[in-house]
């Protein structure tokens, strides 16, 4: 049977070169709307970059990527509008405060009323009592509750989420976990890039692993436990 819609993300034979550098080298990669899909593989395995392809911000060198059905070869705008994205670092201005980061975001976006949302996200990443201290002097951690934070704030068609958990306490985990729960039931598409497996398994559906800038494996979350998971990784 075919596919009655087309799926969020569709990655096709994407390459991506930096100089002589070849990051991607031949990612293929399907998330549909509605779930989770974890993003796996070691260091350097390109995770990051296609994440950053996704997000409209690197362009691809070769091969076809459509988010949320814009083309990032040809539409990086509409891709950009399409997707939250949280980067593996950086993407915060030290001397603005959370608060500032949120009025920003949304007023890019031309959100209308979105001051209820924004204090309801920072409560619950326990980020109230700072949301008017400048993120300059922030722990690795709270940056990256911020980060997820900014990510979803305008309840995107696709989330990416880029090492979301890196350095965050239970609470931040738990808040980021119910930010994925959530974007699955208002149909978003989430994809969770992680090196924590557990985490991997609790909050995604399937798994896609690349290795050496290729995929080399989709499977089931629940299959991250086994020796074949393992094994894909050398
Ligand atoms: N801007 C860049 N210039 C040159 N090489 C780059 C650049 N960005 C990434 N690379 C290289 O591309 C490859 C893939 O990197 P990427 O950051 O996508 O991997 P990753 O899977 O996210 O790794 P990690 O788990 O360590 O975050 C690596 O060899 C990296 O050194």
């Amino acid at each position: 049977m075919g596919r009655v819609s087309q799926p969020a993300i569709a990655v096709r034979d994407l390459h991506v070169r930096f100089g002589d550098v070849e990051a991607v080298s031949g990612v293929d990669l399907v998330a549909d709307a509605g779930h989770a899909t974890a993003l796996l593989g070691r260091n350097g395995a390109g995770k990051s970059t296609t994440m950053k392809v996704l997000a409209g911000v690197v362009p691809p060198s070769a091969g076809q990527v459509l988010v949320a059905g814009h083309d990032a070869s040809t539409d990086p705008l509409g891709v950009r509008r399409s997707v939250g994205y949280c980067p593996d670092v950086g993407g915060l201005v030290p001397r603005a405060t959370p608060w500032e980061h949120l009025q920003l975001s949304a007023s890019l976006r031309r959100m209308p009323a979105w001051e209820a949302r924004g204090r309801e996200l920072l409560e619950r990443f326990e980020l109230g009592d700072v949301a008017h201290r400048v993120v300059g002097g922030f722990s690795h951690g709270m940056s990256r509750r911020l980060s997820v934070v900014l990510a979803a704030l305008h309840e995107p068609a696709v989330l990416l989420l880029d090492e979301p958990f890196d350095g965050v306490d239970p609470i931040g985990v738990e808040a980021t976990l119910e930010v994925i729960a959530d974007a699955r039931a208002r149909g978003a598409c989430t994809l969770v890039s992680t090196h924590l497996r557990e985490l991997a398994m609790q909050a995604c559906t399937s798994a896609v692993v690349l290795r050496g800038g290729a995929r080399v494996a989709t499977m089931d979350a629940g299959d991250l436990t086994g020796e074949a998971y393992r094994a894909l990784l050398d």
